[in-house]
């Protein structure tokens, strides 16, 4: 895995956007894109780029089960806002949280990630080592499925919502064996409360106890840590 450690979130968004570039400019047409606070600075980036995607799919890790597309908690709507307002697809999927036949959504979605391999695929890290939504415990080869909230995630996702009570208790989310296809994947972590997480990911045992960890096994990784985040790294 190639870590790059940068300043701040500022400076990760720009990284990440070049990767981006750099991706868009040898052919990729599939983008796996990720939501939270994390890829907000890229998103800014991408915006103000000359990129054009057009002529491109993109393809989210997750959304609430619950949730409608206007909704403004859901996933649909912040990436309309930070992204495809500014920047639309050609096609973008995403879970419908209004789904509530899980089992006919995670076989539409397993579906469509089987029919469009990713090209690039964007990552944030839960502080309790999460990708997409996959909680501790996930086995790796894992796909699409309606995934419970951990305590952990459904506090550190609370900051979104005018009570902690309405944070959505599931979502849809890819699975690891999923986003493991992805050719290359881009993680970000942003903060010192992603600092353990990130530690566990690139130092740790391959465990699903720490869903992240199983990126050492991926041939085509990039991290870019802000020095908050990278801060109990040894290596
Ligand atoms: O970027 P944040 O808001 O810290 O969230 C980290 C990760 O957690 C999720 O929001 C899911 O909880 C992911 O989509 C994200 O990559």
């Amino acid at each position: 895995m190639e870590v790059i450690v940068v300043k701040d979130k500022v400076a990760g968004g720009k990284k990440a956007a070049e990767i981006f570039k750099q991706e868009y400019e040898s052919g990729a047409k599939v983008f796996g894109l990720a939501t939270g606070g994390t890829p907000e600075t890229t998103y800014a980036e991408l915006v103000k780029s000359s990129l054009d995607f057009s002529d491109a799919i993109s393809i989210n890790l997750d959304e609430y089960v619950g949730l409608a597309k206007d909704d403004p908690q859901s996933y649909h709507y912040y990436m309309q806002e930070h992204l495809f307002k500014d920047k639309p697809f050609k096609h973008s999927y995403l879970p419908n949280g209004k789904e509530s036949d899980a089992k006919k959504e995670t076989a539409r979605y397993h579906e469509v990630i089987e029919t469009h391999p990713i090209d690039l695929q964007l990552l944030g890290i839960g502080e309790n080592g999460h990708i997409g939504f996959n909680e501790p415990g996930t086995p790796f080869d894992s796909t699409t499925a309606k995934i419970k909230l951990t305590d952990s995630t459904i506090k550190a996702n609370s900051r979104y919502f005018a009570d902690p009570t309405d944070v959505p208790q599931y979502a849809y989310s890819m699975g690891i064996g999923e986003i493991m296809q992805a050719k290359h994947i881009l993680l970000e972590a942003f903060g010192e409360n992603k600092a353990q997480a990130v530690k566990e990911m690139l130092e740790g045992e391959v465990t699903p106890d720490v869903p992240a960890s199983v990126l050492q096994k991926h041939p085509k990784v990039t991290v870019i840590v802000d020095e908050a985040a990278a801060k109990l790294l040894t290596k």
